[in-house]
C-alpha cells in the first residue's frame, strides 16, 4: 500500500466535478460502438468518468512539451518531436480494450494524431509457446517478445517514423504471421496491456533493466474485484461463442456447439488456470506503479479514482 501522502482518493462525484468544461463530445452512437460484442458504455461514465481523465491526460502532455521544450532551450537545438505514451493496464477482461478505444476517440476529439496498440501482438506465437511449454501461461510476463515490444516503445518514443508492431487475433487465438500495425509519430500512443507496469526483475548479471514502463509518461490501471472480472470473462466467453468462435479459421470452433453450461465451465476453468492466477501473482501487485487506478463496480461503473502524485 503507498503512503497516503503519495496520493489522492476521489469518490466518482468528486473525481467527476475534475471534468471542468472538458466535454467528451462523442455522440451516442460513438459511444455504443466503443465496447465491444453488444456491451454498451453508459454515456453518463464518459462524461464522468472518462472525460475528466481526458483532461487530467491532456495536462499532464502540456506539462510535459513545456519540460522538453526547457530542455531543448537550454541546449540550444529545436525540441524533437515525440508522442506522449499512455499506458492501460489491468486484468484479462477488466476493460483495457475498452477503456483504451474511450481514450483515444476523447483525446483525437481534441484535435491529437492518436494510435493505439495493444501488446497482445507481442505474444510469443502459440508454437514458440508450446515449444516453451507455456501454452497454460498466455498473457504471463514469461509468454511475451519483451526485447521486441521494449524496441517498439524505443523507437516511438525517439520520434522515429513508421514504427511496426505485431498483430494478435482474437479469433486465431495466435498472432498473425506477417501482419503489421504501423505507427507513424502519433501525438499520443496508447499502449494497452495486461503486464505492462511489471517492474524491473534483477538480471543475471545484475545489471539494471530497462522495462516497459521506462517510456510511460503516465500509466491508467483498470481494477475490479476478482469476483465481477471473472463473471465478465464468462460473459465474454459466451457471447464470442456466438459470434467469433463461429467464424471460419477461429481457433475455437470445437467451442462454438458448447452449450451455456458447458461454455460457463469451460471460461471458468481457463480463468482459474490462467487468469486469475496471473492477475494474482502478476497483473494486481503493478497496481500501485500505475499514476491512475481506476475501481469498478460489478455493472462496470467506476467508483473510485486514486491517483499518484508526482
Ligand atoms: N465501461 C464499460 N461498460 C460496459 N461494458 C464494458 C465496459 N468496459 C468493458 N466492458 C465489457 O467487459 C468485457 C471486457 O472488456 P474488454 O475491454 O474486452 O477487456 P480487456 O481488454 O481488459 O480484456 C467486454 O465484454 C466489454 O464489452
Ligand atoms: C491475449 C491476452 C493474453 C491479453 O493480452 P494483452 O492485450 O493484455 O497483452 C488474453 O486475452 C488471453 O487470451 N489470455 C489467455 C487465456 C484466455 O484464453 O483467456
Amino acid at each position: 500500500m503507498p503512503h497516503a501522502h503519495h496520493y489522492v482518493d476521489l469518490d466518482r462525484a468528486a473525481w467527476a466535478a475534475l471534468r471542468d468544461g472538458q466535454s467528451a463530445g462523442l455522440d451516442a452512437s460513438r459511444v455504443q460502438a466503443l465496447a465491444g460484442l453488444g456491451d454498451v458504455v453508459d454515456p453518463r461514465e464518459v462524461e464522468e468518468v472518462y472525460a475528466p481523465l481526458a483532461r487530467l491526460l491532456l495536462l499532464q502532455d502540456a506539462a510535459r512539451s513545456h519540460a522538453r521544450e526547457a530542455t531543448a532551450a537550454f541546449l540550444g537545438a529545436p525540441a524533437r518531436r515525440s508522442p506522449f505514451v499512455v499506458a492501460v493496464a489491468g486484468s484479462v477482461a477488466v476493460g483495457k480494450s475498452t477503456t483504451a478505444r474511450l481514450l483515444r476517440e476523447l483525446l483525437s476529439a481534441g484535435g491529437r494524431r492518436v494510435d493505439l496498440v495493444p501488446t497482445d501482438g507481442f505474444l510469443h506465437p502459440n508454437a514458440e509457446l508450446e515449444r516453451r511449454g507455456l501454452m497454460a501461461r498466455k498473457g504471463w510476463p514469461e509468454s511475451y517478445d519483451t526485447r521486441a515490444l521494449l524496441d517498439f516503445l524505443a523507437a516511438v518514443r525517439a520520434g522515429e517514423p513508421h514504427v511496426q508492431a505485431p498483430v494478435y487475433s482474437h479469433v486465431a487465438y495466435d498472432v498473425l504471421p506477417g501482419e503489421r500495425q504501423v505507427v507513424d509519430r502519433p501525438d499520443v500512443l496508447v499502449v494497452e496491456g495486461l503486464t505492462l507496469l511489471q517492474p524491473a526483475s534483477p538480471a543475471r548479471d545484475g545489471r539494471p533493466r530497462v522495462v516497459a514502463s521506462d517510456y510511460f509518461d503516465t500509466s491508467v490501471y483498470v481494477d475490479a474485484a476478482e469476483e465481477h472480472l471473472l463473471a465478465w470473462y464468462v460473459a465474454r466467453f459466451l457471447a464470442l461463442r456466438d459470434t467469433a468462435f463461429r467464424r471460419p479459421g477461429s481457433y475455437f470452433t470445437r467451442y462454438a456447439a458448447l452449450s451455456d453450461e458447458e461454455a460457463r465451465e469451460t471460461a471458468s476453468a481457463i480463468w482459474h488456470r490462467t487468469n486469475g492466477p496471473n492477475l494474482r501473482r502478476n497483473v494486481l501487485p503493478t497496481r500501485g506503479r500505475a499514476a491512475v487506478v481506476l475501481e469498478k463496480d460489478a455493472g462496470h461503473r467506476t467508483r473510485r479514482v486514486r491517483l499518484r502524485l508526482p
